[in-house]
């Protein structure tokens, strides 16, 4: 069932009765559980036209580097085989995605069709195609398990004021997306860029190729895969073992998430099917938290930024921003994990290396930024700048959340101390108290620990 919430005409008007329905594929790229295709499927079975999809390649994505990419050519790689199996063919296309949608559309759309993102660039790419499309635009939001308009109409405060809105509502949206067949199929549609070969085209990509690819696949079928080993061996027990980096206790499907390999639907149908108290907090993370990212980006309009920081926080970071920093380390003494701190130096080698640092460590690891790092504005571009160049899951709203949660947002006041002033602090005497952070270091040692998959 697609409810209608999660439909938005974007350039109103009535598709044209000849040509094909286009389907510009951009945030959800995958087959299973994706509203935009089965709403595109749907349209262009009532226009009786054939349906056909485009995706297009930009080299320029904001702070997107071969890690990114590598994984972004993997899901359309598999894209284009399971769309092939829906008799629905993908162009990958090398260029700016709207204007690459915009000459696609040229060719004789009766309907363009699209999903939804969440950052200040997608929305500017849809209405920029917007303002240029003669004929009807479409969104359809499938990145969230609710829409988040539908949640809230302002940017939330916290977990605690958004969890009973999104509670209410999520039986009506928890429901199963059926897939059906398409009637009439496209004669000829040009495949574009070949990605058969990920590891091929990302090398002659003009991308920045400092960082490497990360440990973990991307793609539909890694997705479904990773999926299904968290479901069967480690939903048991989730609530407890997420939060020992010494094991591998959560699901890792937040890149999934992120490139729109895996519908939160999907994963959110397959936990519920063993209900219990492991399956409440996996959907609190995937739901209730990850959707409260998308809120703050959604009604932030400075969520990239330290100005979007709550203003509690930021004055009292000011307040003790003349506070003697024992330790002050520059970027890329960071980025080389070369700090006095064991523990925090394992959690940024575990993050270059494979591409994923433990959600534990990465509070850890923010906070130490903070109060090794001359001022908090300061701290604030570097947190971000590691976080999104080599976590595989970066450059997503968690990220800026995430980040933001660092420095006070979605949080509340605690103890004053120097450097923090009110925002919250943490030391290494917890993470000592909570798991066996030393076996943690020499996991991470700076030798011995795993080099990175090699592509
Ligand atoms: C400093 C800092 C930076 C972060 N940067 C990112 C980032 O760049 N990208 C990112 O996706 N997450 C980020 N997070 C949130 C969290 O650490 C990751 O989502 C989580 O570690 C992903 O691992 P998992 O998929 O195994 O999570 P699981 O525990 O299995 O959770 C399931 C899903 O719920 C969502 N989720 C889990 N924890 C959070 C959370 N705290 N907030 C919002 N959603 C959550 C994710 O989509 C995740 O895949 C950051 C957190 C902090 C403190």
């Amino acid at each position: 069932m697609i409810h209608d919430a999660r439909v938005q005409p974007l350039r109103p008007g009535t598709p044209r009765r000849q040509g094909f329905v286009l389907l510009w594929v951009q945030a959800s790229v995958r087959t299973r559980d994706n509203h935009a295709l089965e709403y595109a499927v749907r349209e262009a079975n009532r226009l009786n036209l054939p349906l056909v999809a485009t995706f297009g390649l930009t080299p320029g994505y904001p702070e997107a580097n071969a890690r990114h990419y590598a994984y972004l050519l993997e899901g359309l790689r598999d894209l284009r085989i399971n769309l092939a199996a829906r008799d629905v063919p993908l162009r990958v296309t090398l260029g700016s995605p709207p204007q690459v949608a915009l000459n696609a559309a040229g060719e004789g759309a009766a309907l363009v069709v699209t999903d939804v993102g969440y950052t200040r660039l997608q929305r500017e790419w849809r209405e920029w195609l917007a303002a240029r499309l003669d004929v009807p635009l479409v969104q359809v939001e499938s990145e969230a398990v609710i829409p988040v308009g539908v949640v809230s109409g302002k940017q939330e405060y916290a977990a605690r004021t958004i969890r009973p809105k999104i509670h209410r509502l999520w039986h009506d949206y928890l429901v199963p997306l059926e897939a059906h067949d398409l009637k009439k199929r496209s004669r000829d549609w040009d495949g574009g860029e070949d990605i058969t070969d990920p590891t091929r085209l990302l090398k002659t990509l003009p991308i920045d190729h400092s960082v490497p690819p990360g440990e973990e696949e991307g793609g539909e079928t890694a997705a479904h895969d990773l999926l299904e080993d968290f479901i069967t061996r480690k939903l048991d027990g989730y609530d407890t073992r997420r939060n020992d980096p010494t094991v591998d206790g959560s699901s890792r499907l937040s890149a999934h998430l992120h490139y729109g390999h895996l519908s939160p639907l999907t994963a959110a149908l397959a936990a519920r099917e063993h209900p219990g108290p492991d399956t409440d907090a996996f959907l609190e993370e995937l739901i209730v938290r990850r959707e409260l990212s998308f809120n703050y980006t959604t009604y932030n309009p400075h969520y990239d930024r330290y100005a979007g920081l709550p203003a509690w926080a930021r004055a009292t970071l000011e307040e003790h921003a003349g506070d003697r920093r024992e330790h002050t380390y520059t970027r890329a003494e960071l980025d080389a994990a070369q700090t006095h701190d064991p523990y925090w130096n394992a959690a940024q080698r575990q993050m270059t290396r494979t591409g994923r640092m433990h959600n534990y460590m990465r509070m850890y690891w923010g906070k130490k930024i903070i109060e090794w790092t001359p001022t908090p504005q300061q701290a604030f571009e570097t947190l971000l700048w590691l976080n999104n160049r080599h976590e595989q899951d970066g450059r997503d709203p968690n990220s800026w959340v995430g980040v933001g949660w660092v420095f006070g947002l979605h949080d509340r006041p605690w103890t004053r101390r120097p450097i923090f002033g009110t925002v919250r602090y943490m030391n290494a005497g917890g993470l000592k108290r909570k798991f066996d952070i030393e076996k943690y270091a020499r996991q991470w040692a700076e030798e011995g620990s795993p080099e990175p998959r090699t592509r």
